[in-house]
């Protein structure tokens, strides 16, 4: 975004004898109005980009306000140039100039192709164009025949006028003779004001397309195949009048009218766009075709300048105060310009591929290896930290467990200042009894026995630590369990000094041999216990302690190796357990299989009796007299042999819907046995009374008969036999395994 370039330029006064310039203060930029005597008037000073005064040449003001923008145009950015202000006050003078003074439309025209020449890389297209709106119409002074022109906007061209002429040219001259023929079409009009008045406000545009010649440019912009189009405006309006001033009527009038309409609309649509982005609202562009024409140059995409011209007479004063208003709000209008370009598709793809791999070479080069490189030193940062935290952790450790240390070390020693203390307090309360102990231990043989049975029998007396060590460490742990009695002195100062006491709570690991010194010492102090027992005492209590520390050593020891007995026997359990579950496993298989046994064999019994049923058929057929004793037998037999197969049935039948067997009814192996032994002999003896018969009845070959028939019984008797056998035996077994599932 950039702001309007504003300047106003003071034209010289019209009359020598006039003392316009004496109103009229310009300096530094500023334009200020004074009275008569100099005295500048409140309010009336206006400061601008440029402030020229009759004195500066359109060559200066070409310099400092325009050719900027003429050269932005010839590298592809709109640009606009106007000069505004009221009748008579230097306006056409400004942009025609004279032949002295070449205007800025001159020396634009000249500069822009000396820039052109310069541009060796670059090759152009400049197309010029000249017209005006006369009475609200557009004209086009380099054409008779195009008037009343259309304003049309499209996404390619903008706003452009339908039908304009444009003429393309090569150099300033040929320009200068299309300008100038133009001025020859142009509305002029004599007024009160201005001899040769413009009637219309006139544009000269110039479009300059422009594309590079280097095929092998790097400048992505260079692109051959990209077109920089730029338009270039350079206007002349009409110059705002008062009526009666101007003393106009007919055709001038309504001519003036029209050039005070377009010029109010022009300073509201300025007058919108000062106001800013938030507050402006809707911009009137369309209400005439001036704005709408000029349209990209207020607030759109151009840089503009503006040249605001004042008459520096006295009656011109109001003119001249609108005119600067109108400048100072124009300096507040902000525009955003930027190079315009028509990319071919070709252009397109060239350009992307070049933003692609500018990209590519971005992310593959420095910002790659930056990234890579971040990613390295945090890592290595990861790696401190945690080494150092491992570090921490071990320190913690090692601090935790000195603390258990110093902490059991503490109880320890409590412990023992304890016993010491005890061994102070009571000191007083049993020194008769001391007296005795020391002439008991003077005679050792007595000491064994008696000093701890008489240890034990009185607990509130001082602990004979030295005979019953073991004694007093039960005794010691009993401690909290007599309420009337506590080992504790009346004051630690005492047995140990208030510094050694400090240390141990400390953690201070106070050495035994010190501690032992030092409770000596203070026994003394106390001056409690006789000398002979004091030196002696706190040897057995250290002993004691050792021995105390032996024991809890043994017990851990002792426990450990329970610890690792009871993980053995853990282990050993854990295989015990997985083999009786296998072996679990393999009984089900197995019982699975014997469950099949009984319905196999109720199947067998059942086609065992069928089989017997055909075999005892076949013999009664055989014995063919149903009348005689072994048919009769037979039949016998045969009841009694299904009863007992459909009896094993039926029990394999029991047994199989899971109930038990009726032991009571069962036939029992031994009744097998009988009744097969009593078959068998009846069988035989049938057979023997039943041979004479035979062989009288039998005329041709009865020994022969009488054989076969015997042994045809035989076989029956041996078929019962296996048959019953076979059937008793595998019932029996299967029965046995099933009750033992
Ligand atoms: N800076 C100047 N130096 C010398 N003469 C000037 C200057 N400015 C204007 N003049 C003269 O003042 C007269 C009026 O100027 P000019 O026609 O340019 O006014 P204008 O603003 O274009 O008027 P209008 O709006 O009526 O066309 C002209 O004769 C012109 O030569």
């Amino acid at each position: 975004m950039e702001k309007i370039c504003v300047a106003v330029r003071v034209r010289p006064p019209v009359s020598q004898d006039s003392s316009a310039g004496t109103y009229w203060n310009v300096g530094d930029n500023r334009i200020s109005l004074h009275k008569l005597h100099g005295t500048p008037i409140s309010g009336l000073s206006y400061a601008f980009d440029y402030v020229f005064d009759e004195s500066c040449t359109n060559a200066q003001v070409y310099e400092l306000l325009t050719k900027d923008i003429i050269h932005a145009a010839v590298e592809g950015f709109n640009g606009t140039a106007f000069a505004y202000g009221q009748t008579s006050s230097g306006k056409t003078f400004t942009m025609n100039g004279s032949a002295n003074d070449p205007g800025i439309i001159h020396l634009a025209v000249e500069d822009i192709f000396r820039k052109i020449q310069i541009m060796s890389d670059r090759e152009f297209l400049i197309r010029v164009s000249y017209m005006e709106i006369y009475n609200e119409e557009i004209n086009d002074l380099l054409s008779l025949e195009n008037q009343k022109l259309q304003i049309h906007e499209s996404l390619e061209r903008g706003i452009f006028v339908a039908g304009l002429k444009e003429e393309i040219v090569n150099n300033a001259e040929q320009v200068l003779q299309l300008i100038e023929s133009g001025e020859v079409n142009r509305h002029f009009g004599e007024t009160n004001m201005n001899v040769r008045s413009s009637r219309s406000h006139t544009i000269f545009r110039m479009v300059i397309e422009s594309r590079g010649k280097d095929t092998k440019s790097s400048d992505r912009y260079s692109s051959n195949d990209a077109i920089r189009v730029s338009v270039l405006n350079l206007v002349d309006l009409a110059g705002s009048e008062r009526i009666a001033k101007t003393g106009i009527g007919g055709v001038r009038l309504k001519e003036g009218k029209y050039i005070n309409k377009s010029l109010m609309i022009l300073g509201n649509v300025i007058n919108k766009l000062s106001e800013g982005a938030k507050q402006r609202g809707h911009i009137p562009y369309r209400d005439s075709k001036l704005t709408r024409i000029l349209q990209p140059a207020l607030g759109g995409n151009a840089k503009t300048s503006i040249i605001c011209t004042v008459a520096p007479e006295e009656v011109h004063i109001e003119e001249t105060k609108g005119t600067l208003q109108f400048a100072s709000r124009a300096t507040r209008i902000t525009n955003c310009a930027q190079v315009n370009e028509v990319l071919t598709d070709a252009a397109l793809l060239k350009r992307q591929k070049l933003e692609i791999e500018e990209l590519r070479k971005k992310l593959q080069g420095s910002r790659a290896e930056v990234l890579e490189q971040e990613i390295l030193k945090l890592r290595n940062e990861m790696l401190k930290y945690e080494l150092e935290r491992e570090k921490l952790e071990m320190q913690l450790e090692e601090e935790r467990r000195s603390h258990k240390e110093c902490n059991q070390c503490i109880r320890e020693q409590q412990m023992k200042i304890e016993n010491l203390s005890s061994l102070v307090t009571f000191s007083d309360y049993d020194r008769n009894s001391s007296q005795e102990q020391k002439s008991k231990r003077e005679s050792p043989e007595e000491e064994s026995g008696d000093s701890s049975s008489k240890c034990q029998g009185d607990i509130f007396r001082t602990p004979c630590f030295k005979a019953a060590p073991k004694n007093f460490v039960v005794r010691r742990s009993n401690y909290s369990n007599l309420s009337e009695y506590s080992p504790l002195p009346d004051s630690f100062s005492n047995v140990v000094d208030e510094d050694t006491w400090f240390k141990m709570n400390k953690g201070y690991k106070a050495d035994l041999d010190l501690l032992q010194m030092i409770s000596v010492a203070s026994a003394r102090k106390v001056q409690s216990f006789p000398l002979s027992d004091l030196t002696l005492t706190p040897v057995p209590l250290y002993e004691n302690c050792k021995q105390e520390l032996e024991n809890l050593k043994r017990q851990l020891e002792i426990i450990s190796e329970e610890k690792n007995e009871l993980q053995r026997k853990h282990t050993e359990q854990i295989l015990l357990n997985d083999r009786l579950m296998k072996e679990i496993s393999e009984l089900k298989h197995e019982a699975e299989i014997i469950q099949e046994i009984p319905e196999r064999l109720r199947e067998s019994v059942a086609s065992c009796k069928e089989i017997y049923e055909d075999v005892v058929s076949t013999v009664q057929y055989v014995a063919s007299n149903r009348e005689s004793s072994a048919a009769k037998l037979l039949c016998g037999t045969r009841e009694i042999g299904r009863a007992l197969l459909s009896t094993l049935e039926t029990h394999f039948l029991i047994v199989l819907n899971g109930h038990k067997p009726f032991h009571a009814n069962f036939v029992s192996q031994e009744q097998y046995k009988e009744l097969s032994e009593r078959l068998k002999s009846t069988l035989i003896s049938l057979v023997a009374s039943e041979t004479p018969i035979m062989k009288n009845k039998q005329v041709k070959n009865p020994q022969c008969s009488c054989n076969s028939k015997v042994a045809a019984w035989s076989q029956l008797s041996r078929s019962f036999m296996i048959l019953f056998s076979i059937i008793i035996m595998g019932y029996i077994v299967s029965f046995f395994k099933i009750l033992i599932l």
